[in-house]
């Protein structure tokens, strides 16, 4: 596991040419997301400063950060965002449209957003030059990233224009079990490798339970088998160690490589403790971006820029038509999974139209309300013509 980069102060950001780092932040529902983003939102903002005029101005550190909500479902949003998915797909309408639950709701939302994610890196773009840091805060459907498409174009989007970090977010509190423990683990460990992007374990939460055991077994998989063996449950009725007891022990020696790649901070979203840290980590997987990441992406970019808009028609169709084999291979769950005519009362969806745009609320005025997902925006009574599931 490496450690955070001695330097202790965040970005300044402002050096010429030095673009915006991207923090992507993930994490099971939970666990503090949102709350991390709005904490280090508001640390960005309490250390920027306005310049002097026409002199160079030692005190400027940081610059309040660009921000872009990627979660459909959330109600409230403690942090200001430029770009949110709320104001161009409705997931109540989705799920209307698409007859889906809260879950599929969300994953399809995502999945509809995504195919127009180039108007969001173009957004972005035209800010770099402004920002010190893109924050993005993702749904806590952590599936998105290990096998979703929609997953696999934001971050390979993001991460092929800006230097760009993935925040793993973890519910310390109720990580102290090995076993889940060795289950968020090897949920990070597979974002690891599908994005290969430099990976922050950032342990929340640690108001209520610091990260020390969780950094011990990182650091020592002897300790994480000793806390496995100590832990109720491991041994069957013969005394013999459980199934899930030996797979965890063989698991903490893989893993043990795994970490090996890892920066690993306690931060607690509440009172601020450990965000400096946190931006220390985000500086030196600056480096690592640019050292290991950006040569291999490079040599990608050609091609990707290519085949973009090809691949993107065909994620979708399999996004689609994996979402009706799921439903056909699970009726069960597909019956549950629906939307539920009784808990919302509304107009008929309008008829589908075939364009909309990605609102930035820092240049366009915030309506104050929902954008019909099939009026994203501003095309009068046009029509959407959005791909049905198979
Ligand atoms: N004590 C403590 N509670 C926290 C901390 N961070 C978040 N919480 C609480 O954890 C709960 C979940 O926080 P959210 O920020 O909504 O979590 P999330 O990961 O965005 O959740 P989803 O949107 O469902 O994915 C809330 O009750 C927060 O107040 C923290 O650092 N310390």
């Amino acid at each position: 596991m490496s450690s955070p980069s001695p330097d202790p102060s965040p970005s300044t950001g402002q050096e010429k040419g030095k673009k915006p780092i991207a923090i992507i932040t993930i994490g099971m529902a939970g666990a503090g997301k949102s709350t991390f983003v709005q904490r280090i939102n508001s640390y960005l903002h309490s250390h920027s400063e306005p310049p002097q005029s026409g002199s160079e101005d030692p005190k400027v550190k940081t610059r309040p950060p660009y921000i872009v909500n990627l979660d459909p479902a959330v109600t409230n949003v403690s942090f200001e965002a430029n770009i949110d998915i709320r104001d161009t797909v409705n997931y109540q309408e989705v799920m209307k449209q698409y007859n889906l639950g809260p879950n599929g709701g969300i994953l399809t939302t995502l999945n509809l957003f995504t195919t127009k994610f180039d108007q969001v890196l173009g957004l972005v773009e035209k800010r770099a030059a402004e920002v010190d840091y893109i924050i993005l805060d993702t749904p806590g459907q952590i599936e998105i990233f290990t096998w979703s498409a929609s997953g696999a174009i934001i971050t390979d989007a993001i991460a092929s224009s800006l230097p760009t970090v993935v925040a793993y977010v973890i519910d310390t509190p109720r990580t102290t079990a090995p076993a889940t423990f060795m289950s968020n683990m090897l949920y990070a460990c597979s974002i690891l490798y599908k994005t290969k992007l430099p990976f922050i374990l950032v342990f929340n939460k640690t108001d209520v339970q610091t990260h020390d055991f969780a950094l011990e077994w990182m650091q020592d998989f002897e300790e994480f088998q000793a806390a496995l063996a100590s832990h109720g449950g491991t041994r069957d009725a013969e005394g013999e160690p459980t199934y899930m007891n030996s797979l965890m022990n063989s698991m903490s020696l893989v893993l043990d490589e795994f970490y090996k790649h890892l920066k690993a901070v306690g931060v607690s979203s509440v009172t601020g403790q450990g965000v400096k840290e946190f931006f220390e980590a985000v500086e030196a997987s600056r480096e690592e971006y640019e050292k290991e990441y950006l040569p291999e992406l490079e040599r990608t970019r050609a091609a990707r820029e290519k085949t973009l808009s090809d691949a993107k028609a065909d994620s979708m169709n399999r996004l689609m038509k994996d979402l009706a084999v799921d439903r056909a291979k699970n009726p069960g769950f597909a019956a549950r999974d629906r939307w539920d005519p009784n808990t919302e009362e509304g107009e008929e969806p309008e008829e589908d139209d075939d364009d909309m745009n990605i609102i930035d609320r820092s240049e366009d005025p915030w309506p104050g309300q929902y954008i019909d997902l099939t009026r994203a925006q501003r095309h009068g009574d046009e029509n959407i013509n959005w791909p049905r599931p198979g």
